[in-house]
């Protein structure tokens, strides 16, 4: 209850940034130590996805009570069947995985995947078995609506990939919004270029109208954007140190590895990976690794900036009524602790 209602608890530093307040923090650790926070982690299984799912279920905080899956990096298809070898590599075949959308929120099927980045399979061209386990029969937005009216306001959301199930929860359930603890949502540039282009992130431009929903939803919502994950980075040293491990995680991550490694190398010139989905399940767990500030988020569907993300900070008020006028505000990452995020990351695959 106090996790979803800590927007309360911020204090303005004065400029548009805004911090937690210490007292907050130890209510907080008091209410993680009674009880796991609820988590379901909407992936696109994907990389940094696979390290992110590994992190999460390393993790004391937090209890993961479903996967729900899209396409981004891969096909939902793929997505699903990535899921549940995940699953299965982590000896968690008990946590259910609900297939999402194959098509955007507006039933458009031109899905752009990610091959270049994580390999044709997803997980980094290794040709693993398929997995024994099924998705249950609900769909991936059916399963988010029943479990935020089974906990309401217990259960955070993490969306690694293109918000289309959560949006599609939205529309099939006006309580949605209100039952949901609390939404994580890797996605956006704010303020900087895009990775798929100058104007937009890949999970933003994935469906840009399905961000547009969730993110003038209402719902308590928390946004880490490129702006942020381009900070930690996972370098070849780390790798080693993964390399060195006998633990199952890290040595299953050093396998699938490489794909992610080159494409960073190829396309950012540099020797290290970016951590963008393990960093949004730490700021699920504990926010305070990350500074935010707060406003409205609207996003462009259209023209050549589709899935540009722009934030009003509020600090001016406009003469005319805009497009962001009257509409709710949401949390964005400013500032991020990089060494404890990846600290935090490499300490729980190594003790796996
Ligand atoms: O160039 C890219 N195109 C598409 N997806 C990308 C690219 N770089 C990273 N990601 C993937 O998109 C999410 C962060 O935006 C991450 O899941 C990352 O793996």
């Amino acid at each position: 209850q106090k996790v979803a209602k800590y927007s309360l608890q911020f204090i303005s530093t004065g400029s548009s940034a805004v911090i937690f307040s210490r007292n907050f923090l130890t209510h907080i650790t008091k209410d993680m130590a009674a009880e796991p926070k609820k988590i379901i982690i909407d992936t696109d299984p994907g990389i940094d996805d696979a390290m992110a799912i590994f992190v999460a279920l390393r993790s004391p905080e937090v209890e993961v009570i479903g996967l729900t899956t899209i396409f981004g990096n891969v096909y939902t298809t793929l997505a699903t069947r990535n899921a549940l070898h995940l699953l299965e590599v982590a000896g968690r075949t008990g946590v259910p995985v609900a297939e999402g959308s194959h098509v955007t929120i507006t039933n458009g099927t031109k899905i752009r995947v990610a091959d270049f980045v994580h390999g044709a399979d997803g997980l980094g061209n290794q040709k693993f078995p398929p997995p024994k386990g099924k998705a249950i029969a609900q769909s991936a937005a059916a399963f988010l609506v029943e479990q935020a009216n089974r906990y309401p306001g217990k259960v955070t959301v993490v969306a690694l990939g293109p918000l289309t199930n959560i949006a599609l929860a939205i529309q099939q359930d006006p309580a949605f919004v209100r039952n949901i603890g609390q939404i994580v949502i890797l996605g956006g540039a704010f303020s900087l270029n895009g990775n798929v282009n100058p104007a937009a992130e890949a999970n933003i431009f994935g469906d840009p109208d399905a961000a547009d929903i969730v993110f003038t939803s209402g719902a308590d919502i928390l946004a880490i954007g490129i702006n942020v994950t381009h900070q930690i980075i996972l370098t070849d040293a780390d790798h080693d140190k993964l390399t060195q491990s006998n633990g199952k995680f890290a040595q299953y991550l050093c396998k699938i590895l490489d794909v992610y490694f080159k494409y960073h190398h190829d396309a950012y010139g540099i020797k290290g990976v970016y951590l963008h989905d393990p960093a949004t399940i730490l700021a699920a767990i504990n926010p305070f690794l990350f500074t935010y500030t707060e406003g409205v988020v609207r996003v462009q569907i259209s023209g050549i900036t589709r899935g540009l993300t722009v934030l009003y900070n509020k600090q001016k008020k406009f003469a005319e009524v805009t497009e962001w006028t009257d509409k709710p505000t949401v949390k964005v990452a400013v500032t991020v602790d990089a060494p404890a995020v990846v600290k935090l990351i490499m300490d729980r695959l190594l003790d796996s």
